[in-house]
C-alpha cells in the first residue's frame, strides 16, 4: 500500500457583518470571512492538503477566484468535487488533523458538529478527522482579529 502526506495553509479576511462559515457551519460571529466563495478557511486547508497528497495542484486552480461560477460558493461543494478528483486517482483519506487559528469566538462548541459535516461531505469517519482551534495570545492579525488561519495535514493511501 502506498502512504502519503499532505499539508495546507490558507488565510482569510474577518469583516463585520459577514457570515462566519467555518468547517461547513455557520458560527455565530459579529464577524465573517471574506473570499470569492463562502471563505471556509479549514475546509480550504483541508482540501488544499488532500490535493498536495495526491500531487494534484492546489485549490485555486481547481477553482479559480476569477470564475463567476464560484462567486460565493459553498466550500462544502468544493470539498465534495476534490474528494471526487482525489479518489479518481485512486486515494482514500487515512486521517486529518487541522488547526484554526482564531481569537475570537470560541470555536470548541462547535467543533463536534463540523466533524459531524465534514465527515459526512467526504464519506470518511468522524473519528478520522481532527479538528483543534488555538489563538495567537493577541499577537498578529488573528490576535487583532482582522484575521482566520487555518492549517491541515492529511494521510492519504493507495491499494
Ligand atoms: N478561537 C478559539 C481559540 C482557542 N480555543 C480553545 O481554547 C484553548 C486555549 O487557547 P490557546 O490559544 O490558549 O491555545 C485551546 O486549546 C482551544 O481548545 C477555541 O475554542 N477557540
Ligand atoms: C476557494 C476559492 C474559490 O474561488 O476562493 P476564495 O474564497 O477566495 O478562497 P482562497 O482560499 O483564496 O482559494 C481559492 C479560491 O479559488
Amino acid at each position: 500500500m502506498k502512504i502519503r502526506v499532505g499539508f495546507g495553509y490558507d488565510v482569510h479576511q474577518l469583516k463585520e457583518g459577514l457570515p462566519f462559515w467555518l468547517g461547513g457551519i455557520e458560527v455565530p460571529h459579529t464577524h465573517g470571512a471574506l473570499g470569492h466563495s463562502d471563505a471556509d478557511v479549514l475546509i480550504h486547508v483541508i482540501c488544499d492538503a488532500l490535493l498536495g497528497a495526491a500531487n494534484l495542484r492546489d485549490i485555486g486552480f481547481h477553482f479559480p477566484d476569477t470564475d463567476a461560477q464560484y462567486k460565493g460558493i459553498d466550500s462544502k461543494k468544493l470539498l465534495a468535487e476534490v474528494m471526487r478528483i482525489l479518489r479518481a486517482k485512486g486515494y482514500e483519506v487515512g486521517n486529518i488533523d487541522s488547526t484554526i487559528c482564531l481569537e475570537r469566538p470560541k470555536v470548541n462548541p462547535h467543533i463536534p458538529a463540523m466533524r459531524t459535516v465534514l465527515a459526512q461531505v467526504m464519506g470518511v469517519d468522524e473519528d478520522d478527522i481532527s479538528i483543534k482551534a488555538t489563538t495567537t495570545e493577541k499577537l498578529g492579525f488573528v490576535g487583532r482579529q482582522e484575521g482566520v488561519a487555518a492549517y491541515a495535514t492529511v494521510l492519504v493511501t493507495k491499494a
